[in-house]
Formats: structure tokens, sequence, C-alpha cells
């Protein structure tokens, strides 16, 4: 293994969040490599919709260090190399899957040689690429933000509860992104309180404690 690639994607240090000065978690250490997928478990209320949050920038480290492949963790430089796909889908409701992955690619990049179309047509979405996102069903919208992992370039990619509202093909679907992303050298931070079909090796677990 060369020095480059030993240094971890992403490192947590006695990493915590506080809201009203009380610690929202207990101070985590975890390191993600690239080509590795890691597990957030913990209860309801536990903090891993939050611990997500932190990673992708949507809130600020309390106490703790954060890095990115071995440096300090900055907005500027990972903003196109994290992913994060939350309870809230980032979807904008009035544009079509189509145009929410042309707003998501001009903002971030894409994919070499990856075609929206048929991006579309892996996540299920033929013959709805053109329809306003609010039209379609919840498994459908689920779907539409899915298909930002395909086409987008984000090394990590952060993902909370990413089987909610799928159905079985599209839980076979998420499953194949994971390996998928984790055999071509991504990494992955998965909260989900199902089982997670992960054939990839057996993933590092990230427990949540208050
Ligand atoms: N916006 C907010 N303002 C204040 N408190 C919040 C907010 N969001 C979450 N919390 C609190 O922070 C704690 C952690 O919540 P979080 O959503 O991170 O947990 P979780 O482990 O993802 O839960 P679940 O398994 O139910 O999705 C909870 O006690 C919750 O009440």
């Amino acid at each position: 293994m060369t020095a480059t690639a030993s240094v971890p994607l992403l490192e947590a240090r006695r990493l915590s969040f506080h809201r009203q000065d009380e610690p929202v978690f207990a101070p985590l250490d975890f390191r993600v490599h690239a080509g590795e997928l890691a597990l957030i478990e913990g209860d309801n209320g536990s903090g891993k919709t939050t611990l997500l949050r932190l990673l992708a920038g949507l809130l600020h480290v309390s106490e703790g260090r954060l890095l990115w492949r071995g440096a300090p963790w900055q907005r500027e430089t990972c903003a196109g190399e994290i992913l994060f796909l939350g309870h809230q889908l980032g979807q904008k409701l009035e544009l079509s899957p189509r145009e929410n992955l042309a707003f998501a690619t001009g903002l971030h990049g894409r994919r070499d040689g990856v075609v929206v179309d048929d991006v579309l047509d892996e996540v299920g979405l033929a013959g709805y690429e053109d329809e306003p996102v609010r039209r379609l069903s919840a498994g459908q919208k689920k779907r539409a933000a899915l298909a930002r992992l395909l086409l987008l370039p984000a090394a990590l990619w952060l993902l909370d509860e990413p089987y909610a509202n799928l159905d079985r093909h599209g839980i076979a679907l998420v499953n194949r992104l994971l390996e998928q992303h984790v055999a071509a050298g991504g990494a992955v931070l998965v909260s989900s309180h199902g089982a997670v079909g992960f054939h990839g090796g057996e993933p590092q677990r990230i427990r949540m404690h208050a």
C-alpha cells in the first residue's frame, strides 16, 4: 500500500456536536478509507443524522477534528467530493429529474462518460425523466435523488436511511450502487435501521452513544 493510499478519505478525531452546550453524541473517532463502507448504528435520536449533516458540512463541528484526505476539512475542498443524501432529498420539486440532475452537475460536475438518460433508466425513472418531481411518488422521488449518486463524481457518499420508501427493486438498486461505488474505490457512510445488503466485506461499524 502506498503512503497516499493509506491516508483515510475522512478521519474524525474526538468529533462532537453540541446543541445548547450539550453534546448530541459522545465524541467519535473513526477513519474511512477509499474502497470502504461504514455503518452508522444507533437508536432513534442517537445522532446519526446529526453526524451525517456534520460530515456534509451542514453543521459546524463543536469539538474535535475532522480531516479530509489528511488535511483539515474545508467546504471549498470537499464540496464536489462528498455527496449527502438525507431525509430531505435535495430535489427541486418544480423541476423534473432531468432538470434536477442538470442543476446538480452544474454545481459539482459529472462522472466521465455517464449519460443522463442511462442513469435515469438505471434508477427506474424511464418515462418520468421530464415529469416535475412533485408529481412523483415517494419512492420515485427517492430514485430521482439516487440518480445523483450515479452521475456526480463524489468520492464519499453520506447516505441517511437510503432504503426508505423503496420497493424491493429499489432496495436491490441501492445495494448495487453501494457495491459498485466501493469496488470502484469510493467510500460510503450509511445509516439504516434495516439490514444493509453489502457483500463487499465486513463493514466498519460506527456506534453512536449519548
Ligand atoms: N433541528 C434540531 N433542533 C434541535 N434538536 C434536534 C434537531 N434535530 C435533531 N435534534 C435532536 O438531536 C438528537 C439527535 O437527532 P438525530 O436526528 O441526529 O438522531 P438519529 O439517530 O438520526 O435518529 P433517527 O434514528 O430517529 O433518525 C435528538 O435528540 C433530536 O431530538
